[in-house]
């Protein structure tokens, strides 16, 4: 049997339908006008499906809220959507250290981050994540300091991402990883899987294994856009 072919987002529901529910009534009339505006312009991208799911973006000002985090660090910014909710979201003395190889997807949502007010709390790294997470552990003050962290780069490199962000976040910290049920190919049977989701499929497999196997931290994986996993640093 042929593999089905997506058609256009649902997220991991079962109908599109019950995603344009979700949205309409929950999501997008408690959005900010500047994240609605993010939208739109990322939209004109090619690669705009890669953009944070606004459902799994409010749940994210949540956890941000409960937690007070003050000091973030997000993997993977593209245009900006999860940057720009968090900068919206934590304090205004609060600071995040962003970090994506792409500066020209950057340079698309940064005018809307500077019109909302919040381009002060961003420190944005133009770099291959793995040398700048390294770069940040090598200053003491970083180590252990971060309440939250967000991840949404290459899904090949996120166990590495791990081992680093375990150290830079604090004792009860939270680092979010996106993608964990990367469109629901997880569990699928190899076969039917689309040829674009495979190698991905396998390393999230892997690395979801590393995090229930990981005593280090406590996990929760939420459907929400392409699946989300809430970890908490325990000791
Ligand atoms: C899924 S998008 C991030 C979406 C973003 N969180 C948002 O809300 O729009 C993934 C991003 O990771 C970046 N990326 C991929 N591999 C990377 C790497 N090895 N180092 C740094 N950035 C990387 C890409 O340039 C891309 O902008
Ligand atoms: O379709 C995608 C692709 C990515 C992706 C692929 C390769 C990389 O090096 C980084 C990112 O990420 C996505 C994503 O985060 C998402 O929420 C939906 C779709 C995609």
């Amino acid at each position: 049997m042929e593999p089905e072919k997506p058609t256009e987002p649902k997220g991991l529901l079962q109908t599109h339908e019950l995603y344009k529910y979700i949205l309409e009534t929950n999501v997008y009339p408690r959005e900010p006008e500047s994240l609605k505006e993010l939208r739109a312009v990322t939209e004109k991208h090619p690669w705009a499906v890669m953009s944070t799911a606004p459902d799994a973006g409010q749940m994210i000002e949540i956890l941000l809220k409960i937690t007070g985090a003050k000091k973030a660090l997000e993997v993977g910014v593209f245009t900006g959507y999860s940057l720009l909710l968090t900068a919206l979201t934590i304090p205004k003395d609060g600071k995040i250290v962003a970090i994506d190889m792409d500066r020209e997807a950057y340079e698309i949502g940064r005018p809307i981050i500077q019109k909302a007010g919040v381009e002060h709390k961003i420190d944005f790294i133009e770099s291959q994540a793995l040398p700048a997470l390294d770069k940040l552990l090598e200053n003491p003050k970083n180590v252990g300091s971060f309440d939250y962290a967000f991840v949404d780069a290459d899904k090949i490199n996120y166990i590495n991402y791990h081992e680093r962000i375990m150290k830079l976040v604090k004792v009860n910290g939270i680092v979010v990883y996106d993608n964990t049920l990367w469109f629901g190919s997880v569990a699928q049977p190899e076969e039917m899987v689309l040829k674009e989701f495979k190698e991905g499929r396998v390393s999230t497999i892997q690395f979801n294994k590393s995090l229930v196997a990981d005593p280090r931290i406590d996990i929760s994986t939420v459907p929400l856009g392409d699946g989300l996993t809430i970890c908490r640093r325990l000791y």
